[in-house]
């Protein structure tokens, strides 16, 4: 089937009448088809957007609300549908496709709930007939360009607080993932949002994306996706004046103390390594464990890898699934095969056996031991179920290591040590620090993003939002 690109209200063709093939990350099979639009198709979208701007803006927050409201009312209707097209196309289990699902439903509750929330201060004045108070005014349409591998979730974290707020949007969604999106679309469409406040213009990066950040109309960029893409937009969009969020890259630590439980330690870097393929920013790719218990956890880590089901990911009891696409594959091997020139392959390492999986995309659970972090395999994000399993001689060496990235997005320590895990709160380099818990995960109503170089510009999500989609205006009322 052909899906159309969304704009002014209307599902429209691409003028290029070109459209490129949604494929399974599981076999390979065509799914559907999406518009590969063109520079005049997504001007279109920001002439839509900018039109729709000054009444969206004029809406009380609570009006705008309820199109969100409606939009995951729909949602929640189709919620095992749409999960499992996102399964299809990207290839994460069937329970994470409806888990990110529910999760994109309730990113857009909380943001309709936000309507009832302050949105500004008075603050005292130095004169007695003067009232100042702050507002928070829409920046304008804004442009949200997603990656694939959160294809629902991370779009409407973007488009929830920009909606709320007052702005319009145009998005582009990842070109391997455009189903979820088509899915977004469909609800703001159901609920009945007015013609041009939401559009989505599908089809290639390089084209669509790079005419939202050079178009003098949008007045901001909100990006996920590779550091080197995200910097390079960072660069051009500051040169025309706007506004910029980046979510990058992680090369995130978990870190196991002797002290630690260490099956919880086991099934926290098995999680966080290998769901959803080891395709997030979030995920566990270095494994830093302290000498007392290292030869242990390493004989259970592996025996617990063993027993993961690899396979299509719509299978119910299937634990890990393909990698997104053949290029992603490709990388994800690569990146492995550098491994073994530095590092000590303990597990995987390849393309699974199975006959039933060699149309698709899949790739082994692997595992190297490292001595240092020089390797590639330790410094660089992979993007692929790959654990750095390291040794530590104690506390301070483990923090050591942790903190020699050049990312922060999260991290991760095992222990029961109250003291040893405060410490760490406070001397990892991340944005976000779990404790006996997996780096990954994000709750809807809390601020995501880093430091270094996994995040630039105001954090995402929950209250911090409203910093990147606003500006503040301070108004000094006087009586007389
Ligand atoms: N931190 C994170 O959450 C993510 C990190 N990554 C990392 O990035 C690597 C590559 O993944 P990939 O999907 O190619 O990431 P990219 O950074 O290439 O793509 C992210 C988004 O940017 C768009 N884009 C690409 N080029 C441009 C451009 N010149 N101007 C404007 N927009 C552009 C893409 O469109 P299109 O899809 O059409 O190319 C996509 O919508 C992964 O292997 C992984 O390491 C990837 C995804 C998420
Ligand atoms: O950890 C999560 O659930 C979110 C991760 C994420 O946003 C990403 O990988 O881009």
């Amino acid at each position: 089937m052909r899906y159309l690109n969304y704009i002014d209200g209307q599902w429209q063709e691409p003028s290029s009448d070109s459209y490129n093939k949604n494929l399974s990350s599981h076999n390979g099979e065509v799914i559907d088809e999406f518009p590969a639009s063109t520079v005049e198709d997504v001007q279109k979208a920001i002439a839509a957007a900018k039109e729709a701007f000054p009444a969206w803006k004029k809406l009380s927050y609570q009006k705008r609300a309820f199109y969100l409201q409606k939009a995951a009312e729909v949602l929640k209707e189709k919620a095992e549908e749409v999960g499992r097209d996102l399964t299809l196309e990207e290839g994460k289990t069937l329970a994470e496709g409806i888990g990110e699902t529910r999760r994109a439903i309730s990113i857009l509750e909380y943001f309709a709930g936000e309507a009832m929330q302050p949105v500004g201060s008075v603050i005292p004045s130095v004169n007695e007939e003067t009232m100042v108070y702050t507002k928070r005014i829409p920046l304008g349409p804004v442009g949200l360009i997603t990656s694939w591998n959160f294809p629902i979730a991370i779009p409407v974290w973007k488009m929830a607080p920009a909606l709320i707020y007052g702005n319009t949007v145009v998005i582009k969604p990842a070109d391997l993932t455009p189903k979820s999106v088509y899915h977004i679309m469909n609800a703001f469409h159901e609920a009945g949002i007015p013609p041009g406040v939401v559009n989505c213009v599908f089809g290639p990066g390089s084209v669509i994306g790079a005419e939202l950040v050079e178009n003098s109309d949008i007045k901001a960029i909100s990006f996920t996706g590779s550091n080197q893409v995200g910097r390079m937009i960072q660069e051009q969009a500051i040169s025309r004046g706007k506004k910029v969020q980046l979510e990058m890259g992680g090369k995130n630590p978990l870190v196991v103390l002797a002290d630690a439980d260490i099956n919880r330690a086991v099934e926290l870097a098995v999680k966080g390594a290998f769901m959803s393929t080891g395709q997030k920013c979030t995920a566990t790719s270095r494994v830093i464990v302290e000498e007392g218990i290292y030869e242990e956890f390493l004989t259970r880590l592996v025996e617990r890898t063993q027993s993961l089901k690899i396979g299509n990911p719509l299978e119910e009891d299937t634990f890990m699934g393909p990698c997104v696409s053949e290029s992603q594959r490709e990388k994800v091997l690569a990146m492995i095969e550098e491994g073994k020139k530095e590092a000590t392959l303990i597990y995987g390492g390849g393309i699974p056996a199975d006959p039933g999986l060699q149309e698709g995309f899949y790739v082994q659970p692997t595992i190297f031991e490292l001595s240092s972090q020089e390797a590639r395999i330790a410094r660089e994000e992979i993007f692929g179920p790959v654990i750095a399993l390291l040794k530590a001689k104690n506390y301070q060496e483990a923090l050591q290591l942790a903190n020699d990235t050049e990312f922060g997005l999260s991290a991760s320590i095992c222990t029961n040590n109250l003291s040893l895990a405060q410490q760490f709160i406070d001397q990892i380099e991340a944005g976000m620090v779990h404790v006996n818990s997996e780096t990954s995960g994000a709750e809807p109503q809390v601020s995501f993003g880093g430091v270094k170089n996994s995040s630039d510009g105001p954090r995402e999500q929950g209250k911090t939002a409203i910093e990147f989609y606003t500006q503040v205006k301070v108004i000094y009322l006087d009586q007389h």
